[in-house]
């Protein structure tokens, strides 16, 4: 089976990419099967898709073999924004899934429902050894809920009902999660290399 290497640590994302490529017939490594420990990758760009493109150019050039890379995050609107490319250090740096949620419902304690719009965003870049880079975007809009419910998933899926539902996307399956995530646009984005690349 052909392989895909992803640059990322988080385990709640390899399970995502591994079975929407399974769909491909691509096998998805991640940074979490390297025996060599990698250091973390410094996101210092001001846009996911900087970031999703820092990322898989560090590990493309380290090995020199294609990579994707995700960076994605939530924006709120009633918070401008945020947390944005800073959703996984929300709360603190140890990117604690628990308090970062937390600190969003207690930032929009008094903010109505109809006020409480978001929505996940995800870049997945693709970057090649001696060829250019590019990067998509994907999104999947939705309210922020008045307290967590559900356990599938990762991340602020307990706080975020995606739109024409009226269950927070952990309690969504994981099939139903990746038929509709920003993560599943994004790659739905980069099928045309996928399908040339394999
Ligand atoms: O489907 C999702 N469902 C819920 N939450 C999500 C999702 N997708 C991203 N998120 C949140 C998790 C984390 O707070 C941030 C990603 O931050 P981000 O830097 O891209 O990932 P990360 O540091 O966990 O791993 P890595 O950089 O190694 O890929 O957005
Ligand atoms: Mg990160």
């Amino acid at each position: 089976m052909k392989q895909l290497v992803i640059a990322t640590k988080n385990a709640g994302k390899v399970e995502e990419f591994r079975t929407m490529f399974a769909n491909y017939n691509i096998e998805v490594k991640s940074l979490l099967d390297f025996e060599q420990p990698i250091g973390d990758i410094v996101e210092d760009g001001d846009s996911f898709e900087e970031n999703a493109i820092i990322k898989a150019e560090a590990i493309a050039e380290k090995f020199q073999i294609p990579v994707a890379a995700d960076d994605s995050g939530l924006e709120i609107d009633a918070l401008g924004g945020a947390p944005g490319i800073y959703s996984a250090r929300y709360a603190g740096e140890d990117k604690n899934d628990q308090k970062n949620l937390e600190k969003v419902l207690h930032e929009l304690k008094s903010t109505p429902a109809e006020e409480r719009t978001a929505r996940f965003v995800c870049a997945v870049a693709v970057a090649r050894p001696g060829l250019s880079t590019f990067v998509k975007r994907g999104t999947c809009e939705g309210t922020i809920a008045e307290a967590p419910r559900g356990n599938e998933g990762f991340g602020y899926d307990p706080i975020f009902i995606p739109l024409h539902s009226n269950r927070t996307m952990a309690e969504h399956s994981s099939t139903e999660k990746n038929s509709i995530s920003h993560r599943k646009q994004a790659i739905l984005k980069i099928e045309e290399w996928i399908q040339e690349h394999f």
